[in-house]
């Protein structure tokens, strides 16, 4: 399968801020890949390489074979940022036609913003729209000319949910066509309803690369904490680890293990089951894994 775009070893540094510590992401024609983490781990920093905003502070970013600063290159590719300053007194038609201008084989005005639900809005200057307008509009711009592949950062925050429902629709729709997609988003449900693989990326780094059943396994593990005075060795522990006073179990099955802890009859106190982050699943998991080396 051709690869569209490619990060060899990239690192990238905001000052004293590590945002990307040697990634290496292969993006295949015809995948829709979900870019999954939390606050800060690096997904749009990501994005901006693959588009060209921004360059790696070492190793090496293509798309398409070629370099993403590129303008010719970038023809083919179609981007939603996370936040879009769209210019207040343009028309949305008028913004369609603008960005249309930039490629040599531009989507239909009308037959875009009717598969965006902004027919009647074509008319409207960009400030009279709503919030969820205005995310709509951004997210067909990334469509406007007929991109082989797109990348939409967070592409529904501020929808509705009929409106997310709507766009996921769009983005099946495109990838259905044969287009490539990578969309980041913070929610594995979004990602479960369209993508096939799933990238996890926490500080900086890839921490997996795999199926959505397989990485709805791992997102799955709970905390579970407890006052005692030594942890229990007890069957399902991912990782355990203290915090003060408190023991801290991390497990797939959290009932499994309390049932085991109390039968073990271990002396405990304030017992807590909380979710884990996403960082902390695939640390706890990662862990477990070099434990195993
Ligand atoms: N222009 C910048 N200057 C300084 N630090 C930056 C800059 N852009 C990003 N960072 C830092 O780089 C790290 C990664 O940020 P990035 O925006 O890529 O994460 P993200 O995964 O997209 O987060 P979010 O989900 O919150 O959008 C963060 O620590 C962030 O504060």
């Amino acid at each position: 399968m051709t690869t569209l775009a490619r990060t060899i070893e990239v690192t990238r540094r905001y000052g004293d801020v590590l945002a990307l510590d040697r990634v290496s992401l292969d993006i295949r024609e015809g995948e829709l890949v979900g870019l999954l983490g939390p606050n800060g781990a690096g997904k749009s920093t990501l994005i901006n390489l693959f588009v060209g905003l921004r360059r790696p502070t070492s190793g090496t970013v293509e798309l398409f074979g070629g370099s993403p600063s590129d303008p010719v290159t970038r023809r083919g590719i179609g981007v939603t940022p996370q936040e879009t300053g769209l210019p207040e007194s343009l028309r949305v038609g008028e913004i369609v036609d603008v960005v249309a201008a930039h490629f040599p084989a531009p989507a239909a005005k009308d037959e875009l913003l009717g598969r965006f639900g902004l027919d009647d809005l074509a008319r409207r200057q960009v400030g009279g729209l709503s919030g969820g307008q205005r995310r709509r509009l951004a997210v067909a711009l990334a469509f406007v000319g007929n991109p082989r592949l797109v990348f939409l950062d967070e592409p529904t925050t501020g929808l509705d949910v009929e409106a997310r429902r709507a766009l996921w629709e769009n983005i099946r729709s495109y990838h259905a066509g044969g287009g490539t997609v990578l969309l980041t988003s913070h929610y594995l449900e979004e990602i479960e309803a369209l993508a096939q693989r799933v990238v996890v990326v926490g500080g900086g780094r890839v921490l997996a690369d795999d199926t959505v059943n397989a990485v709805r396994d791992i997102v799955g593990v709970r905390r579970v904490s407890f006052h005692a005075p030594e942890p229990p060795d007890l069957p399902g522990v991912v990782k355990s680890e203290r915090d003060g006073d408190r023991v801290v179990l991390f497990t797939a099955d959290p009932d499994r293990l309390v049932i085991d802890l109390v039968r073990g009859g271990t002396p405990f106190s304030g017992l807590e089951i909380t979710p884990t982050t996403l960082e902390e699943a695939f640390l706890a998991l990662t862990s477990k894994e070099s434990a195993h080396v």
